[in-house]
């Protein structure tokens, strides 16, 4: 199956992914000169209405670390129509800090990136359905930069990594959890633009919003992420579980401010 090695990695999806060579996939390097300032985002702007997860799930699905959400958290407004709703949220990371983020900003990797998953609630009844529709999904992407305090929304999951640390283990977060604490200060900065999942399937079904302000994690949360592994005890680390940028094309990246 794909992965993220030499035999099985980003390289050699189209093979069983042929969509991998598509016009809409992702990630991208974003160039910030190269974005349209659109006043149309800063006029609708865009809301986030997220709602504490009671015994939010936490779970090692061998290529990263995911967290499922039941309670209606819903985005909507900026480049979106209709209201999208939050499925699941995960991240991607390096093996060390030079590395790690799946989006670029002007050729610059970050140690990580944070996806937060939501998926048309208005036109589509699951995720299932939406995932491979061209308005199905809208994912924020959140670049994590590194600084000497732990990011607190984070600490409640790297606190318990351990517990899943291998492949299909899964957990319950005991206090409630609201994922509005995983969000930037400021999102009404971002960029957007129509792409695909990240990884297999790689449907172009992803409206992509991109903060330009990074969370600030600490090297010890970087390090409880490093030691999650791909399989059951003794089994490779999870790290690099990136997919490196693809051509925009003639895609049109536009940015909510100037
Ligand atoms: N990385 S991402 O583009 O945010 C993204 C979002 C939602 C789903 C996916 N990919 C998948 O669900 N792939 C199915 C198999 C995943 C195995 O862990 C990727
Ligand atoms: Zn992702």
């Amino acid at each position: 199956t794909w992965g993220y090695g030499n035999d099985n990695g980003p390289a050699t999806w189209v093979k069983s992914f042929p969509v991998a060579a598509g016009t809409r996939q992702s990630p991208i390097d974003i160039v910030p000169t190269a974005a349209k300032c659109d006043t149309k985002l800063t006029e609708n702007p865009l809301t986030v209405n997220y709602s504490p997860e009671p015994a939010m799930e936490l779970c090692n699905p061998g290529l990263s670390v995911k967290a499922n959400i039941k309670s209606k958290s819903v985005i909507k407004g900026g480049p979106l129509e209709g209201e999208y709703k939050l499925e699941q949220f995960h991240l991607h990371w390096g093996s060390a800090d030079k590395q790690g983020s799946e989006h670029t900003l002007n050729g610059k990797m970050f140690p990580a990136e944070l996806h937060l998953v939501h998926y048309n609630a208005t036109k589509y009844s699951s995720f299932g359905e939406a995932v491979d529709k061209p308005d199905g999904l809208a994912v924020f992407g959140i670049f994590l930069k590194i600084s000497d305090k732990p990011h607190q929304g984070l600490k409640s999951l790297t606190d318990v990594l351990s517990e899943v640390q291998y492949k299909d283990k899964s957990i319950n977060i005991k206090q409630e959890y609201n994922p509005v604490c995983l969000l930037p200060d400021n999102i009404n900065k971002y960029w957007t633009y129509l792409g695909s999942l990240t990884t297999p399937p790689l449907c172009e079904s992803v409206t992509w919003i991109v903060f330009e302000e990074p969370i600030e994690v600490s090297e010890d949360q970087m390090k409880a992420f490093r030691a999650l592994c791909c399989g059951e005890c003794g089994s490779a680390p999870i790290v690099d579980n990136y997919r490196p940028p693809l051509p925009l094309g003639n895609r049109q990246l536009r940015a909510s401010f100037q």
